[in-house]
């Protein structure tokens, strides 16, 4: 059995909730053992008191944004609960209305030692349903906080008409294709929050074949999708040829140094060669891993499928260089 303290990340734009879905799940899960990191941008600690339970269970990140003076006091904080005397075993991280999720969560996917005591369940984002649409054009980082999440919290949607609400669903489904979608009033739902298993491999799986309407394609052996707003984009990819893993490693790594600024998030179930366990592929801006899952079924073909979510990515120079890799086409 795994042992790792599961992780939450609760992110989502100024206002949106963050802090009330935190209390609520403290009232509502009154036999987990949770410790709080709060991340607040300037220096007054305030959320500190918001929250119901205070005592030593929360830690306090407020020199500047943990996305940004990452990882390092972020890692610190992780090293000073595990070798504290505290007794936890779920930790949530509520990050700043306008921190990078996707910096915090790569220190839960790509750094071992961290990997190794922790494993990330879901990156929560709350969404408002009566501004989000608004924040959405007007700020990048609601765009990413949301492109990122695993999971929509649409809060406060007693605020707001049925058609407005529909109206911003929309809006996030676009935004956020492999997200599932949760609407509630001050952070309640019924789903299991502290549970949802977002970077486990049935999930990933099972998100990735949602993607795709598992069919023949008739123009050949690959086949994507993609998907446009603004400029944050969605684009998959489906292969019937194995990868040959070196040569994917390899691949990866130059793909994310030079483009992983623009890079969000990579999400896959490969095929590799010499290999009967399906390969899972997660990355997170600049890192990524690659870890074994279940076996393939003998009764049906393999296939790797993979997912792109970023930022000014051309489809078309990722499936060339996909399909080099898979040696489908010649580089020269
Ligand atoms: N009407 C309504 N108000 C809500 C709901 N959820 C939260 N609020 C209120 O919205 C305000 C902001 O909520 P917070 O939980 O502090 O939001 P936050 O995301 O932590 O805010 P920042 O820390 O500034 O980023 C508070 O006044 C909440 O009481 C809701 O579902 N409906």
């Amino acid at each position: 059995m795994d042992k790792r303290i599961p992780v939450t990340i609760i992110t989502g734009f100024l206002g949106s909730g963050k802090t009330t879905l935190l209390n609520e799940l403290i009232q509502r899960y009154p036999e987990k053992k949770l410790a709080i990191i709060e991340n607040e941008f300037g220096e007054l600690g305030i959320d500190q008191d918001l929250v119901v339970r205070g005592e030593d269970q929360i830690f306090e990140l407020s020199n500047g944004c943990i996305c940004c003076s990452l990882n390092d006091e972020l890692v610190d904080t992780l090293a000073k609960l595990l070798n504290g005397n505290y007794d936890f075993d779920h930790l949530l991280i509520e990050t700043t209305g306008i921190a990078e999720p996707d910096a915090i969560a790569a220190a839960f996917v790509a750094d071992a030692s961290v990997q190794a005591y922790f494993q990330l369940d879901a990156v929560i984002c709350l969404a408002d349903a009566q501004y989000t649409l608004d924040s959405l054009a007007e700020r990048e980082e609601a765009k990413r906080q949301l492109a990122f999440a695993d999971l929509i919290l649409l809060n406060k949607k007693s605020s707001v008409s049925e058609e407005q609400l529909e109206q911003t669903k929309a809006g996030l489904k676009k935004l956020n294709p492999l997200a599932e979608i949760i609407e509630a009033d001050y952070g309640k739902t019924e789903r299991n929050l502290l549970d949802l298993q977002a970077y486990a491999f049935a999930t990933v799986e099972e998100k990735l074949k949602a993607q795709h309407q598992p069919k023949t394609c008739s123009h050949g052996s690959h086949h994507h999708h993609h998907h446009e707003q603004g400029e944050l984009v969605t684009h998959s990819f489906i292969f019937d040829q194995p990868f040959d893993l070196l040569k994917l490693r390899h691949w990866l790594q130059v793909l994310l140094m030079l483009q992983g600024e623009g890079i969000y998030r990579v999400k896959g179930v490969l095929w590799v060669q010499w290999q009967d366990k399906k390969m899972v592929l997660q990355s997170v801006r600049k890192s990524f891993a690659l870890q074994l899952g279940e076996d393939w079924p003998e009764d049906k073909p393999r296939q790797s499928r993979i997912v792109f979510i970023g930022k000014n990515l051309r489809k078309d120079i990722l499936e060339k260089s996909l399909k080099q890799l898979l040696a489908l086409e010649t580089s020269f």
